[in-house]
């Protein structure tokens, strides 16, 4: 069998039994409505022994999944635009990581990394060093999720810098921790009820061009401005530990500073003492186009955090940064029990080896080459997208009632989402205002696939707004 080149790339190109095992059919297929009775069914359960506080976006339960498609018990196949929140950019069914995966959890599944510790968690933390930008000495810490690396990172910061003071930004999503939401900007349903919240935490404007007081043009200088007045008239910087920002924030909105933001603010930072700390766990990783967001300006943080996309989808995070920082922590101060499991650990090998050899930044600008037309299409025929944005396979779309006053559109983002469930796309919303469109496909999807999604998007736009 000659190499695949229907987004099969990644699997053995020569082993016909691993092709045939993985095939999902890269088609989609509606077998019952979406979702359909056993899913209904199985919601029925859910209800009965889940707690209601976990929500569930799209409730087809689902069985089997590869690169684009979600198969669901229905024998539904669905279109995936959504990666399970920027999970799984080398796509489900990635032979390298289900290989890597099987050989681990054949050795060991665990030994506690602090007790007996084992090479595939340092063979994750070399290649971080070596991934992130800078040239400088590096350490890691590995975590499960992103939250947790985001409480490590404000840790060693702290102990780093001997100062208390965290600062984020408006839009900012960070986790669902007490601390991580103490830096979370939005309250319903991240934090509503769950105070009080961790202390010394300050909150600055973000650079949101589209919604600019004064302007888009403006926006970099004015940002830049008051987030440094703002720093000084809350807290001072000679009391601030960190600065801590999504280079494009994933949950708040896809928003995106303008060019030259994060190099000023990095750069103020770095002047005053302050560290800053760039939380990628949804926008690094090939997700953008690049391997880390910041890259675009060529941005050295002195702390990253990683989660998400790292380990294919197994739960692995984590925080790398300037060595001298990270040995500023006293022996035993980091850890917990699973934290860099081997089999995720492993995982995150074969991940980061197909996001190398199977050239995913590349992918992923080629995916927004195939999806920005289409939604500037889409903006024009519709008249109620007020942004379009994002960078590599991380776009959004900000939907709004009032082009003038850009008066955000929940319900018309709500509408549309549900009318692509309905025809088997699954896609995903965010933003402080709930009307942000995002796009987060995996980064193994095939192209058709991409251009049947988008004609549903259409589709869709074009029954809610009926
Ligand atoms: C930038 C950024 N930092 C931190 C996190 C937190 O990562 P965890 O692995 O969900 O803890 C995220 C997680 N984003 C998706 C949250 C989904 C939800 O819980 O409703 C992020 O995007």
């Amino acid at each position: 069998m000659g190499v695949l080149t229907d987004g099969f790339s990644h699997v053995c190109p020569n082993d016909p039994e691993a092709y045939a095992r993985l095939m999902i059919e890269q088609k989609r297929i509606l077998a019952t409505s979406i979702p359909g009775p056993k899913s209904q069914a199985m919601q029925q359960r859910k209800l009965a022994t889940v707690s209601a506080g976990v929500g569930t976006g799209l409730p087809v339960y689902i069985e089997a999944a590869q690169d684009g498609i979600l198969r669901d018990i229905d024998g539904n196949q669905l279109i995936d635009f959504g990666s399970g929140i920027a999970v799984t950019s080398v796509g489900n069914g990635n032979q390298r990581v289900i290989d890597a995966v099987q050989r681990q959890i054949a050795d060991f599944t665990h030994t506690c990394f602090m007790v007996t510790p084992y090479e595939e968690y340092l063979d994750v933390c070399e290649r971080l060093a070596a991934l992130t930008p800078g040239e400088h000495e590096k350490r890691s810490a590995l975590f499960n999720s992103g939250a947790e690396a985001v409480e490590n990172a404000i840790k060693i910061a702290r102990v780093a810098t001997k100062r208390q003071a965290i600062v984020a930004f408006d839009h900012g999503y960070h986790g669902r921790t007490n601390l991580t939401m103490a830096l979370t900007a939005k309250n319903m349903p991240y934090k509503d009820g769950f105070g009080p919240f961790a202390s010394e935490i300050y909150r600055v404007p973000m650079a949101y061009p589209y919604r600019w007081p004064t302007g888009a043009e403006h926006c970099l200088e004015e940002a830049f401005d008051g987030f440094v007045a703002q720093v000084q008239a809350q807290v001072g910087e000679d009391n601030v530990a960190a600065v801590i920002i999504e280079p494009i924030q994933g949950e708040g909105g896809f928003i995106v500073p303008p060019d030259g933001f994060l190099t000023a603010a990095a750069q103020w930072c770095r002047d005053a003492g302050i560290l800053f700390i760039a939380d990628e766990i949804q926008s690094g990783l090939c997700r953008t186009g690049d391997w880390f967001a910041v890259d675009h300006e060529g941005v050295v943080p002195d702390l990253v955090t990683t989660a998400k996309g790292l380990a294919g989808g197994m739960p692995l995070a984590g925080v790398t940064g300037r060595a001298e920082l990270m040995d500023a922590v006293h022996t035993g101060g980091l850890g917990g029990t699973y934290g860099g499991n081997p089999v995720a650990c492993a995982a995150a090998i074969a991940a980061l080896d197909s996001m190398q050899e199977d050239e995913l930044c590349a992918k992923a600008r080629a995916i927004e080459d195939t999806i920005l037309p289409r939604l500037k299409e889409i903006a024009d025929k519709t008249g109620v997208i007020g942004d379009i944005r994002g960078r590599g396979a991380m776009l959004a779309i900000e939907l709004v009632s009032d082009q003038v006053a850009k008066t955000p559109n929940a319900a018309l983002t709500a509408a549309v989402n549900k009318a692509c469930h309905a025809r088997g796309l699954v896609t995903l919303t965010c933003g402080t205002y709930g009307n942000v469109f995002r796009f987060l496909p995996p980064l193994t999807i095939a192209e058709d696939l991409l251009h049947e999604g988008l004609d549903i998007l259409d589709e869709a736009f074009t029954e809610a707004l009926a």
